[in-house]
């Protein structure tokens, strides 16, 4: 299938001279959700911005269900709506006049039923003759996504969407965001919260200093980099890991109470029921053993530390 939104070769250099996108090429397909992971001036606003026609790229196209971008920008931008990471509304409007007068603005034409069904789906619709100013910090959040969605994108672009929420509201829009994509909406959203992507992406981009250094599925990429770790708390500390147990590549912590054991969470034979028979052999007992699965944040962090 068609991707609904091509990139290539997008590459942004600011009037300053600073180099803030090399040469980028993504396909986003129909209906998923992507995760654009990046530490702090990788480019994923400058990225996101580009696609939505608010920067212009230095080099490369983009097609948006077949539209370019550029050339073909009001086709292009009315199927993408952008949640951005401030709040940018009229604070003294009301709900429905924040979310239909973003509809008209696209040149739609107006659709009572629509508009209330959006403001239903987000809870929002006994707030609708409320002005914006009004509302809690997440029912704002929660008009600026009704605003975004108020003339049908096909694509949804969440800045941040969780930045400066607390948990349970975090959890709420998660299960938003899963809503949304089950009626049909492609979702890219831009995050710092590593537990998000892990949370509701499908796929997983990861840039770097204006470079997408990978694209994968979340699920594979979990397993493909994934490290497993055993911790051994030991019944007596140990000055040093004894020559004996150098094939396992052991690291010794907590002040010699405790062995930490990291191993291939692919591999077919974890080393696992061996090393403990050679510490038996050696007399070191042990009253715990636990194990972990590294996170995509340690994954992320791996990647990003290593260039
Ligand atoms: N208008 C501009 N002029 C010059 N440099 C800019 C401009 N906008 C962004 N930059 C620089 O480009 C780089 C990428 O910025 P960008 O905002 O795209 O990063 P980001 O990944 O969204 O970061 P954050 O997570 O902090 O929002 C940064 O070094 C930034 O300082």
């Amino acid at each position: 299938m068609q991707p609904v939104l091509s990139v290539r070769g997008v590459g942004k250099t600011y009037g300053s001279g600073h180099r803030a996108l090399e040469s980028v090429d993504l396909d986003i397909h129909r209906g998923e959700i992507f995760a654009l992971l990046g530490p702090n001036g990788a480019g994923k606003t400058t990225l996101i911005s580009i696609i939505c026609g608010i920067v212009n790229p230095s080099s490369g196209t983009i097609l948006v269900d077949g539209h370019d971008a550029i050339r073909d920008a009001r086709e292009a931008r009315s199927r993408i709506g952008l949640v951005p990471q401030e709040l940018s509304m009229d604070m003294f409007s009301t709900v429905w006049a924040t979310v239909t007068f973003s509809r008209g603005l696209f040149g739609k034409s107006p659709d009572r039923a629509y508009c209330e069904q959006v403001l239903r789906d987000l809870s929002l619709f006994d707030k609708k003759d409320t002005p914006v100013r009004m509302l809690s910090g997440g029912m704002k959040r929660r008009v600026l996504i009704a605003k975004a969605l108020a003339h049908e994108p096909q694509i949804l672009f969440l800045d941040e969407p969780t930045a400066g929420v607390d948990v349970s509201l975090r959890r709420d829009m998660w299960r938003l965001i899963g809503s949304l994509r089950e009626r049909g909406t492609t979702i890219i959203l831009t995050t710092h919260y590593i537990e998000e992507a892990e949370e509701m992406a499908d796929r997983v981009g990861v840039i770097d200093k204006g470079q997408l250094l990978l694209v994968e599925q979340k699920d594979a990429l979990m397993k493909k980099l994934g490290k497993r770790e055993m911790h051994v708390t030991l019944a007596e500390p140990l000055d040093a890991i004894p020559a004996e147990l150098a094939d396992w590549q052991l690291t010794l912590e907590d002040e010699g109470h405790g062995l930490l054991y990291r191993f291939d969470a692919q591999a077919e034979r974890t080393g696992i029921p061996s090393l403990l028979r050679r510490m038996s052999d050696l007399g070191i007992g042990f009253t715990d053993l636990d194990t972990s699965k590294s996170s995509l944040e340690d994954i992320f962090v791996d990647l990003v530390e290593r260039r």
